[in-house]
C-alpha cells in the first residue's frame, strides 16, 4: 500500500487543506464538547476545508462532521470493516476510504491530511493521536497533532508527555510533534 507518498506535505505556515479530526464516537459527552466540535466543524467549512475523519455517525464525529457540511467542507470518511457491519456510517461522507482493520484507517487519515486535531476523547482518539506522535518521532513523516484543549481536557495527558520527558523516557522534545490549543482563536491560527 502506497501510504506515505504525501507524507512531508505539512510544515508550518503552509496552507493546511485536509484537517484529520479525532475525537470522541460517544454520544452520552458533555454538551460543552459537542459546542466546541461543532464551532470548529462550521469554521472548516467556511474556510473551505476537507474534513478526514473516521466517518462514525455517532458522537463528536457526526458533529463535526455535520457542522462542517452545512458550511460547505468536503467530508472524507475513513471506515473500517467493523463500522461498515454495525452500519455505523455517517450519511454524509463525500468521499470513503475502506479499510479492514484500524491500523490501515490510521495510516490512511495520516497520508490523506495536513495536520491532525484532536479533540477529546477515549481511547480511539488516544490510539489515534500517538499513531501519529510515535511515526513523526522516528522520522516517517512530519506532521503534527494539535490537542484542542477544551475545558482543560488535554492537561492530564500533556503533564504526563511533560514527565516523561523529564525522566528521559522521550528521545527528543515531544513538543517537536504536537501543539496545543487552548481556545477556538488559538486552533484556528494554527490552522490557518
Ligand atoms: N468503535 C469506534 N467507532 C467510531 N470510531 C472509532 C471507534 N474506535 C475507534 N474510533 C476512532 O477513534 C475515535 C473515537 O474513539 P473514542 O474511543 O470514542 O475516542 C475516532 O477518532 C475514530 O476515528
Amino acid at each position: 500500500m502506497q501510504i506515505f507518498a504525501k507524507q512531508n506535505r505539512f510544515r508550518r505556515g503552509e496552507d493546511m487543506d485536509k484537517i484529520a479530526i479525532f475525537c470522541s464516537a460517544s454520544d452520552h459527552i458533555a454538551p460543552v464538547y459537542v459546542e466546541k466540535a461543532r464551532e470548529l466543524g462550521a469554521w472548516m467549512g467556511q474556510n473551505r476545508k476537507w474534513l478526514v475523519y473516521g466517518g462514525s455517525d455517532t458522537g463528536l464525529m457526526e458533529e463535526v462532521a455535520r457542522a462542517a457540511k452545512e458550511q460547505g467542507a468536503m467530508i472524507m470518511g475513513v471506515v473500517p470493516d467493523k463500522l461498515e457491519e454495525r452500519g455505523r456510517v455517517s450519511n454524509l461522507l463525500d468521499v470513503t476510504f475502506h479499510t479492514v482493520n484500524l491500523s490501515d484507517r490510521k495510516d490512511i487519515m495520516l497520508q490523506e491530511a495536513d495536520v491532525m486535531v484532536a479533540l477529546p476523547g477515549g481511547v480511539g482518539t488516544l490510539d489515534e493521536v500517538f499513531h501519529v506522535m510515535a511515526g513523526a518521532t522516528i522520522g516517517y513523516h512530519s506532521k503534527q497533532v494539535i490537542f484542542y484543549n477544551v475545558e482543560g481536557f488535554w492537561n492530564g495527558l500533556l503533564d504526563f508527555l511533560s514527565g516523561l520527558e523529564a525522566a528521559n523516557f522521550a528521545h527528543r522534545p515531544l513538543n517537536n510533534f504536537y501543539q496545543v490549543a487552548n481556545t477556538f482563536e488559538e486552533l484556528t491560527a494554527l490552522l490557518k
